[in-house]
């Protein structure tokens, strides 16, 4: 097939010479990027991070800022490097569906990242094998408009198929919320914090809060193959639209301004002033929502049943569906004994001489931090 020699791992490993007794096992790893030398795992010492980068041109030890989410362990791992822009971590001895990562330390996301902290950062992204779900669904509108109550009819049918984004927010819990089920309930400094560490897809100031849709969030849905829901201003609605994720836009309007006030005030979750504040927004908010261009589909709720069917259609689900299975690929177990090497865009995952071989391939890969890397396939093949 004319493809490149495999390149071993373990030969660039034991070529590369740092001056320091750097012996790679299974808890510690280290990769050779230019100058730098990456050393992933480490128990010992002030180490928090398990990250510490080496610069050869120096001679000094630098610790990291790392962001995005951390394998929980890495006992025992093998380690490549790709594109010289991120290292993929397999870790042994765990299932197929949980074993990749990847550790960026030079992606377009990291660059933005550097010129803020003004530090060396890597970030990790785990990797999700197997096909994308459907497009997530924005959903927007004003205040009391009747969006929440659509997501739960939605979400009520489909429990299996639709999956809620859970935002984190500023504004005080309404009785019957519950943090990490409605929003995440947080102070201001906290999610002030996450913002500039890029924690988060979007965020807006709505009615004298901070709102915003954490990355996380959004790929947990995923992640259990469900399509995801996002409850969110126009800011927000506008602010994903630039954004990587491809998703469909929906504006849910009142039947008349009066309707909406009536509806805000039968809810009796706000005070007189939030009211108030909520139905000025209102005004501006209709305006945007239906004369952007900003939204696919535009949807009037004024019989709550008849907007359902809409949505419904607009989301192309029906009742026969709403016993749908999730389809998961096929989950493969890696052992403590493995060894990698990289051809082109594939990496063969070999697991001992009798054993299956396993290939990853990269060719598809797409996202990455602060979020998954996706778009990656797994097979086994041999005996
Ligand atoms: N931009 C953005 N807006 C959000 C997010 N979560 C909720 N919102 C919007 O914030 C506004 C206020 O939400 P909430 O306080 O729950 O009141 P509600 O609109 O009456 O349900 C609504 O327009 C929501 O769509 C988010 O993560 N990002
Ligand atoms: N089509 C409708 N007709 C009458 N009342 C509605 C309709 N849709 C929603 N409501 C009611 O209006 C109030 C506001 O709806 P909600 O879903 O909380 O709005 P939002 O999430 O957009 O703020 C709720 O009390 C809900 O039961």
């Amino acid at each position: 097939m004319g493809e490149a020699p495999a390149l071993f791992v373990d030969d660039v490993r034991k070529s590369f010479s740092n001056g320091f007794d750097l012996k790679d096992n299974d808890l510690e790893t280290s990769v050779v990027v230019g100058h730098k030398i990456y050393v992933i795992g480490g128990t010992d010492g002030p180490v928090l991070s398990g990250i510490r980068i080496f610069n050869k041109l120096t001679g000094e030890w630098v610790i990291p800022t790392v962001l995005g989410t951390k394998p929980e362990s890495l006992k025992g791992h093998s380690c490549v490097l790709l594109n010289k822009d991120r290292i993929l971590i397999i870790k042994k001895n765990s299932k197929s569906n949980e074993c990749v990562w990847f550790l960026e330390m030079d992606t377009q996301f990291i660059q933005d990242q550097k010129k803020k902290f003004e530090t060396e950062v890597v970030a990790w992204s785990k990797g999700v094998i197997g096909n994308t779900v459907e497009r997530p669904i924005v959903i927007s509108g004003p205040s009391g408009v009747g969006k929440g109550t659509l997501i739960n009819m939605l979400m009520k049918e489909f429990p299996t198929m639709f999956g809620f984004s859970v935002s984190h927010t500023t504004r005080a819990p309404r009785e019957k919320e519950q943090n990490g089920v409605h929003y995440h309930f947080t102070k201001h400094s906290v999610m002030e914090e996450d913002i500039r560490s890029g924690k988060f897809l979007e965020f807006a100031a709505v009615h004298g809060n901070l709102y915003g849709t954490s990355v996380e969030a959004v790929d947990v849905v995923s992640d259990a193959g469900m399509r995801c829901i996002l409850d969110i201003d126009v800011q927000g609605a506008r602010s994903v639209r630039a954004s990587s994720l491809e998703a469909i836009f929906v504006f849910v309007c009142p039947p008349s301004f009066e309707e909406l006030e009536k509806r805000l005030r039968a809810r009796g979750t706000e005070t007189e002033e939030q009211i108030q504040k909520r139905l000025r927004n209102a005004k501006a908010e209709l305006e945007q929502g239906k004369s952007s261009g900003l939204f696919d589909h535009i949807l009037v709720n004024d019989d709550i049943d008849a907007c359902y069917k809409q949505l419904k259609n607009i989301l192309g689900v029906s009742e026969s569906m709403n016993a749908a299975s999730i389809t998961t690929s096929k989950v493969f177990d890696l052992p403590l004994d493995l060894s990698l090497s990289k051809i082109n865009e594939k990496i063969l995952i070999n697991r001992g001489p009798a054993e299956q071989k396993v290939v990853l391939d990269l060719s598809s890969m797409k996202g990455g931090a602060p979020g998954r890397t996706r778009g990656l396939y797994m097979y086994a093949f041999g005996q």
